[in-house]
């Protein structure tokens, strides 16, 4: 008997970490952002200023690119005050190619190249017009694609010997379908098969990529995101919690610098980062470990998640006729 659980939990473990161990590809690196070129989408508010504002203090060479340049000048001047330091900015529409292309070419050789520009608005798909789904994937998806190819020739090029990054800031409604972001969620699911495909095409060059998911976080986006939100969807986002721009900030840039492909924010981001690991890269045996253990109960897990969610739609359009029928 004893001789069974020594097998179960001490030799069957065992054997699965070194199992592990030599298995996880691409290898573990460290990219370090003292010193280097850290160029920021959407750096003039929210999640990106946060982003912009660590990694110059942190010792980076920072850019941002923003469509505004009033709100650019203003991310400059806080900048400054708070570190001292100067950025540059640029302004560009994400959605315009030659204008990106500019913008990156004037920056120089980038290091760090963090897309985190995207919009959104939280509404059903019938009531949305559909110049703002075409807005939407234009926007996250296709400028995402845009920086990259106005961005990888000079990255690839770069006489630096050490590692370089993409990162693509996603959201957790890209790990998971949220009611009210049909056109959202689209666009965010859609850097993963990007990220998944391009790590792969450019990891013979040094550059690694990394998707961060965060939750709700306290934004002048999420503020006016708020406005009109389906009160369902506030249900189901509430699933997980709301972060400061800052810690989403200081999780990201951490993950960037350990070089993680995923990178979750809070709690529920590590479970549902856990529950949608599906064939993405892990670089930590560690982390390929928990993984594989935890995979079974976190699709239970999963499926009570649908479970509230779907007790709540329910719950919601019974209501509804309820109130209709007695108006
Ligand atoms: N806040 C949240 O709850 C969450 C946000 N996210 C994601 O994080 C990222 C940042 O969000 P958040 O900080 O809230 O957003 P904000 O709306 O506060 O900031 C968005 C930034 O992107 C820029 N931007 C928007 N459209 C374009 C464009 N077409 N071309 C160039 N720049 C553009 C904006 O500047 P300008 O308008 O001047 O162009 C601004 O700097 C987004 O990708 C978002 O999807 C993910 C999960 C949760
Ligand atoms: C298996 C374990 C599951 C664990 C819990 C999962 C909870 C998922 C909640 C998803 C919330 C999505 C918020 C989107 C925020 C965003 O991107 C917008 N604010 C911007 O539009």
């Amino acid at each position: 008997m004893a001789d069974a659980y020594f097998f179960l939990f001490f030799l069957l473990p065992l054997l699965l970490l070194v199992i592990l161990y030599f298995l996880v590809k691409p290898r573990p690196v460290k990219i370090p952002i003292k010193n280097r070129h850290v160029f920021i989408t959407g750096g003039s508010s929210g999640i990106g200023l946060a982003l912009a504002h660590r990694a110059a203090a942190e010792g980076a060479r920072v850019s941002i690119l923003a469509r505004s340049l009033g709100k650019l000048e203003e991310a400059r001047n806080a900048i400054r005050l708070a570190t001292g330091i100067e950025v540059a900015v640029f302004a560009a529409d994400v959605r315009d190619f030659e204008a990106v292309k500019r913008a990156v070419d004037e920056a120089g050789p980038i290091d760090v190249l963090l897309l985190n520009h995207g919009v959104f608005v939280a509404l059903e798909l019938e009531k949305m017009e559909l110049s703002e789904i075409k807005f939407t994937m234009d926007v996250n998806l296709m400028g995402t694609l845009n920086l990259i190819k106005a961005a990888l020739p000079v990255m690839k090029n770069r006489k630096d010997p050490l590692p370089a990054s993409i990162a693509l800031v996603s959201s957790q409604a890209g790990q998971a379908g949220i009611y009210g972001y049909v056109a959202y969620s689209a666009s965010k699911f859609g850097l993963r098969g990007l990220a998944e495909a391009l790590q792969q095409e450019v990891i013979a060059d040094n550059i690694h990529v990394s998707l961060i998911f965060p939750p709700d976080t306290d934004t002048p986006g999420l503020a006016e995101e708020n406005r009109r939100k389906p009160e369902l969807t506030k249900i189901i986002a509430a699933s997980s919690g709301c972060m400061t721009a800052e810690k989403v900030a200081q999780k990201a840039l951490d993950g960037i610098k350990s070089g993680s492909f995923i990178v979750s924010c809070n709690l529920e981001g590590i479970a549902l980062s856990l529950a949608t690991a599906g064939l993405s890269p892990q670089r930590s045996f560690l982390m390929a470990f928990v993984e594989v253990v935890a995979a079974g109960i976190l699709r239970i897990v999963a499926l009570g998640m649908q479970w509230t969610w779907y007790g709540s739609i329910e719950k919601y359009h019974s209501q509804r006729k309820g109130s209709t029928r007695s108006s």
